[in-house]
């Protein structure tokens, strides 16, 4: 095989060396001169196979194989390069190497810095057998025989391709590997001369000494080649595999990493901001840790608190998964107060806290008293009901009291929302538990009274209908487990005591009236006012304006003034408000004047301190006009007497005019009143055309407070009698009733209320419908005193007993003025 100089001088050297090794001469004829069967020197490689025409480096450390080098390069001796089988064994025999090399010589010798010696090697002879080793001392010699390789397939399309693939792989390894020095890289990427190529390659292609010396025994060429090509194959594609394990495993670890990076950057932010966290964290376990809870609500706690450690503590859910924590921990999970269900003890406690109200505090002791029997309170829920001011609210605070639990109030006035009593649910921007939730956190125990104040004016609208939380709230069946929405947790209600207090009734939902006990709590008349002021009332004032009380002393008759002339009310909130604003004067007296003397207030002092009086209270106004009647209304603030005047003016056609206070039910009321007269003329013996020559004008005064209504029927029928036949009324009568076309009296409300009204103005006949007898049985027998009662059932009843047969002073003569009228047609 041929080859050019400058390929030899290339293969296997530093690029500064290149220079260096292109002033090299070989002679190739020296090697085919040399006689194969006289001993020769022999050189062990360490871990390097020689391959034929290939040049190469070779450091050498052995003394022996120094030895050899200056002889062999002084008398420029063909050398068998073979390969140790073991690399690091340092005295070498036959059978320690391999037993194929090749020929070579040593091209130059160069003394190293660090005292080693440096040799560039050639391979210019053939392959051979090493038949033997000769000597060992001063270096090995031995006998070798030549191994001649066939290389006629070089121009083959085979062996060119081989030669392609091979060129391709070795740059696929390079690439992949970057095993190679870039010296060898520059090498094979310059080589042309395919025999150099492969032998190149074989040489300096990373792979063990054992796979080379396979390769170095290769019959020819060709085979080498195909050999070479297989293990270049399999090398690329491992670089190939390790290369892809690489990246993987790099991608892998760059991405921990930076998750890593970023998670303990995100601990030093929160490190940094939310310093405290941990104990607010731990004192919230050990909080939940004292509950009374169940074990599921200790399990939920703890999931709670753990999504809460998990939760940035500078987010908002933050706060709001703290707030929902704190609520649950600041629930009283199965605490209890232990009741005092001692009858007489409860007794007590109302009848201090209460003047009146026998039956009331009667139905409410045997309300207790059936708790205390049943031990449970799944009894109805009492509803007080009656005008403002008359206690209700605080005869609940009594109970509580008396029972010893805690007490809380609720007003439900104008409460729309459910969620207002179901709470809002947690996802909700500021969610808050519902009403009932906060009430039990304010009672600080399972078991309070809780007032349900105006349940009647629960409202409801698009916000959904607070009245159907109740419903549940209020159902024993359904309240051990009450769902708010913000808890989101069962809630057991069942050892509450509800006490709801109403005004009105008729607005209250029939399905939550049903699940409540109603107790009527009503209006007290002016001597049980006296006596709550003097018991309850000006105690409680003298307390609250910090007076003592032997400065201050109200006479019965002062007491008496304001309730008559200062106040206009069913209950007794004005009346304490009153006392309160005299009070009030009486601390300024002391204050400004710097001592206290003795106040014995009397009905002047009280003119004085409160000023010319409110209400000229509406009292009877005699008999003296026809048409003037005296009704009983039911307003706003409890009864009231109102007057109905009728009076007549000359003029063709009748007509009708309807003045004052009166609203649409009244205006029916007075017409209906009308046409019964008008059908029945005979009964009061009218004259038949009274009504085509006089116009009727019906007028009710304005009071303070509005009234509507249909009891004002008989009333109205009773005034136009009155003026259509100009008789006196009956003196201090008074009547309520309504009407129907046919003469039927109808009964009314508000019965015990209208009473006390006509009572305080000086009423003493009351003509009431039959049906409303059993009302007035009812009522307490004091509050009836001086009342007679005349119960009827149809209208001419009504005019029988309110007419008399006195006629009124100046009464109209309609026969004259018909006369009169007559004449001037
Ligand atoms: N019989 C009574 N004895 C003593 N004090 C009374 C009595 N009735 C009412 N009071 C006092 O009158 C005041 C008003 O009573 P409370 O607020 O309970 O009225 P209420 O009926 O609940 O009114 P509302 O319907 O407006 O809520 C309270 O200070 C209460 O103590």
């Amino acid at each position: 095989m041929k080859r050019n100089k400058k390929e030899d001088i290339l293969l296997n050297t530093d690029n500064d060396d290149i220079s260096m090794l292109a002033e090299i001469q070989t002679d190739p004829d020296e090697v085919t001169a040399m006689e194969f069967n006289k001993e020769i020197p022999v050189m062990p490689l360490r871990n390097m196979v020689m391959f034929p025409s290939v040049v190469m480096p070779v450091t050498i450390g052995r003394p022996s194989t120094l030895k050899l080098v200056n002889a062999a390069y002084k008398k420029k001796l063909p050398i068998a390069v073979v390969c140790q089988i073991q690399g690091d064994m340092d005295d070498p025999g036959f059978n320690d190497v391999y037993h194929v090399g090749v020929i070579g010589k040593i091209l130059r010798v160069f003394e190293m810095p660090g005292g080693n010696t440096t040799v560039i090697m050639q391979s210019n002879g053939p392959k051979v057998h090493l038949d033997s080793i000769t000597k060992t001392s001063p270096y090995l010699k031995g006998i070798v025989t030549p191994i001649p390789e066939a290389n006629d397939q070089l121009e083959t399309d085979e062996f060119k391709a081989l030669i392609d693939t091979c060129k391709d792989l070795t740059s696929k390894f390079i690439e992949a590997s970057e095993k190679m020095s870039p010296d060898t890289v520059f090498a094979i990427k310059n080589l042309d001369n395919p025999e150099i190529l492969v032998n190149f390659i074989c040489a300096n292609f990373p792979i063990p000494v054992e796979e080379k010396i396979k390769l170095l025994k290769a019959g020819d060429l060709q085979s080498r080649l195909y050999m070479l090509v297989k293990i270049l194959n399999r090398e690329v594609q491992l670089a190939d595999i390790k290369q892809s394990i690489q990246m993987r495993t790099r991608e892998d670890i760059d991405r921990q990493q930076r998750e890593y990076f970023l998670q303990q950057q995100i601990k030093n932010i929160q490190d940094e901001l939310g310093a405290g966290q941990e104990d607010e964290i731990d004192e919230l376990r050990q909080k939940g840790r004292t509950k009374k809870w169940s074990s599921e609500m200790a399990e939920l706690f703890e999931k709670e608190v753990s999504k809460l450690e998990r939760t940035n503590s500078q987010s908002p859910d933050f706060n709001v998964q703290l707030t929902y924590l704190q609520t649950l921990l600041g629930l009283p999970w199965n605490v209890f107060t232990t009741d005092n269900l001692n009858i007489s003890n409860a007794e007590k406690t109302l009848n201090k806290d209460h003047y009146g109200l026998e039956k009331v505090k009667e139905r409410i002791l045997e309300h207790l008293a059936v708790l205390k029997l049943k031990g449970d309170m799944k009894s109805p829920i009492i509803c007080l009901y009656g005008p403002p001011g008359v206690g209700k609210t605080s005869l609940g605070r009594s109970i509580a009291a008396s029972l010893k639990r805690k007490y809380v109030r609720m007003s439900l006035g104008g409460v729309h929302d459910e969620a207002e009593i179901r709470g809002h649910r947690k996802t909700y921007i500021g969610a808050m538990p519902g009403r009932i939730i906060k009430s039990l956190i304010k009672a600080e125990s399972s078991n309070p009274v809780i007032i349900l104040d105006e349940i009647d004016k629960l409202g409801s609208d698009h916000r959904g209908d607070p009245s159907s939380a109740m419903l549940e709230v209020l159902d024993p069946e359904q309240n051990n487990t009450f769902h708010d929405n913000y808890l989101d947790v069962d809630y057991d209600l069942s050892k509450v005591m509800f006490i709801a207090t109403a005004n009105n009734l008729s607005t209250i939902p029939p399905a939550l009236l049903d699940r409540m006990e109603l107790i009527e709590v009503s209006g007290y008349i002016t001597e049980e006012k006296v006596e709550i002021a003097r018991r309850h009332l000006v105690p409680k004032e003298l307390e609250a304006n910090g007076i003592k009380k032997e400065y201050v002393k109200f006479s019965k008759a002062a007491l008496e003034c304001i309730v008559e002339n200062y106040t206009r009310e069913s209950g007794v909130r004005e009346l304490e408000k009153k006392i309160n604003k005299v009070m009030r004067k009486i601390a300024l007296e002391f204050a400004r004047d710097g001592y206290e003397v003795m106040h014995e207030i009397k009905p002047a002092d009280v003119r004085k301190y409160l000023g010319t009086p409110e209400y000229s209270r509406d009292k009877y106004q005699g008999n003296e006009y026809a048409g003037v009647v005296t009704g009983l209304a039911w307003t706003a603030v409890g009864g009231e007497i109102l007057f109905v005047e009728t009076s007549l003016s000359k003029g063709k056609g009748g007509k009708l005019t309807l003045t004052g206070n009166l609203g649409d039910v009244m205006k029916e009321s007075a017409m209906l009143a009308l046409e019964y007269l008008k059908a029945h003329t005979k009964l009061l013996n009218l004259q038949e055309d009274i009504f085509d020559n006089w116009n009727i004008h019906i007028h009710v005064p304005e009071g303070a407070i509005p009234k509507d209504g249909p009891s004002a029927g008989i009333t109205m029928v009773t005034s136009l009698a009155s003026a259509l036949t100009q008789r006196k009324v009956k003196a201090n009568l008074a009547m309520t009733g309504e009407i129907t076309l046919r003469g039927k009296v109808l009964p009314v409300g508000g019965i015990k209320e209208k009473i006390l009204a006509a009572k305080r103005a000086g009423i003493k006949d009351i003509i009431l419908c039959e049906e409303n007898r059993k009302n007035i049985e009812e009522i307490q027998p004091m509050y009836l005193e001086g009342l007679t009662f005349h119960y009827v059932t149809d209208i001419k009843e009504v005019l029988a007993l309110a007419l008399t047969n006195e006629k009124v002073n100046g009464a109209i003569d309609f026969n004259i003025t018909n006369q009169k009228t007559e004449e001037k047609k």
